[in-house]
């Protein structure tokens, strides 16, 4: 006779099944308390309006996957061109663990804030002339220095 339910062939895929649902109940858990913005939109639009927005990023594991070997966690192209049609709309910054300059060989894109170092090293979209929007730095190389 054919048994329809799970077969545990050994402890090991006992425990395995065990840790599964724990993590699985962990993980309900976590999204009951914090739930995707994404379902609660309407709301966030409802609450931002006439309000300042500034955008605030982590890199690892939010603009890119967690991978293995952390010199390989590149962006796809996609959450690029999202990142930079978000910057044209509202001071976005990226804060990361990493040293600034990583980030930004990662990221790439001009006209976002860089905080590296959890904040210790921070930089402002680059501004090629002083006519440019107020929330931009001038870039010390443009000026010659
Ligand atoms: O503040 P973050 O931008 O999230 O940076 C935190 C750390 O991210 C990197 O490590 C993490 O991502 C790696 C690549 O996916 C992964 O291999 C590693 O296990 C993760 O901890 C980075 O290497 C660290 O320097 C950052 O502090």
């Amino acid at each position: 006779m054919k048994s329809s339910s799970p077969r545990h062939t050994s402890t090991r895929d006992y425990n395995y099944e065990i840790v599964s649902v724990d993590t699985d109940v962990a993980y309900r858990t976590w999204m009951a308390k914090y739930p995707s913005a994404l379902s609660s939109f309407e709301q966030i639009t409802n609450f931002a309006k006439g309000k300042r927005i500034a955008l605030f990023l982590d890199f690892d594991g939010t603009l890119s996957p967690i991978v293995d070997n952390p010199d390989f966690a590149f962006m796809s192209t996609n959450m690029r061109a999202t990142a930079a049609k978000v910057a044209k709309y509202f001071p976005t910054a990226i804060i990361s663990g990493r040293s600034r300059d990583k980030v930004y060989n990662f990221v790439g894109l001009a006209d976002l804030y860089y905080a590296g170092s959890h904040g210790m090293d921070i930089m402002g979209p680059i501004r090629e002339s002083f006519d440019d929007p107020p929330n931009c730095i001038i870039s010390t190389n443009k000026q010659g220095k």
